[in-house]
């Protein structure tokens, strides 16, 4: 088709984005873009230490991987759970769906999030109130991305490769068919 990704996976931090994203990609026999992978790679640190860091490189390091991962014609690509809330990466999003991609939020509740990423066991309350936080935190971005996703997908109880499955699911009932796309 057109230059543009097959399908953008948008969610907060632990809606499955990466394990989903990979599972499709196989399936669709795309390549598998992460824009987190990207910032590394250009960065030469692992993501993690640049965010801990507060490197001052970071917001235009993740607005240029955004750019270039949506620029990866055919593949299965997976924004940083907070990308969204960069206006010129939300441009970037809204001018892939014109050029044909679809776009999918992947939805975890609070509970499924603490869970996969680890915020669910003992932890000093000096933090203040991590669990309320991390709810409106999720609820914040979901807005967000409901605002630009043509479709959105639970992920609750269901493992990543049934995750893919909605995924796909979803886009043929959108009427795409990423099979037969070449
Ligand atoms: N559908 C799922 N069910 C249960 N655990 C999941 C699911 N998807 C991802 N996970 C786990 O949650 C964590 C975060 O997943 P990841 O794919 O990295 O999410 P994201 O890229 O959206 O942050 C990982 O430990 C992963 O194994
Ligand atoms: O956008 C964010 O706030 C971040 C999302 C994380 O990736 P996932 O969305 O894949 O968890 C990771 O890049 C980093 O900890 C910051
Ligand atoms: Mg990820």
């Amino acid at each position: 088709m057109t230059g543009a990704p097959r399908i953008v996976l948008l969610g907060v931090s632990g809606a499955g984005k990466t394990s989903a994203g990979r599972i499709l990609a196989e399936r669709l026999g795309a390549d598998f873009v992460d824009a987190d992978d990207l910032v590394a790679q250009e960065a030469g640190a692992p993501l993690a230490e640049l965010v801990i860091a507060r490197d001052p490189r970071l917001e235009r390091l993740r607005r240029s991987a955004a750019r270039r991962a949506l620029a990866r014609p055919g593949a299965v690509v997976a924004l940083g759970a907070s990308q969204i809330e960069d206006a010129d990466t939300v441009d970037g999003i809204r001018e892939a769906k014109t050029r044909g991609a679809f776009v999918v939020e992947l939805v975890a509740d609070t509970a499924e999030v603490a869970r996969r990423t680890g915020l669910n066991r003992p932890r000093s309350v000096g933090l203040g109130a991590p669990r309320a936080m991390l709810t409106a935190m999720i609820a914040a971005l979901h807005e967000r991305y409901a605002d630009v996703a043509d479709s959105s997908v639970p992920t609750g109880g269901a493992d990543p490769a049934l995750v893919a499955d909605r995924v796909l699911g979803e886009c043929r009932l959108a009427g795409d068919s990423p099979n037969n796309r070449d």
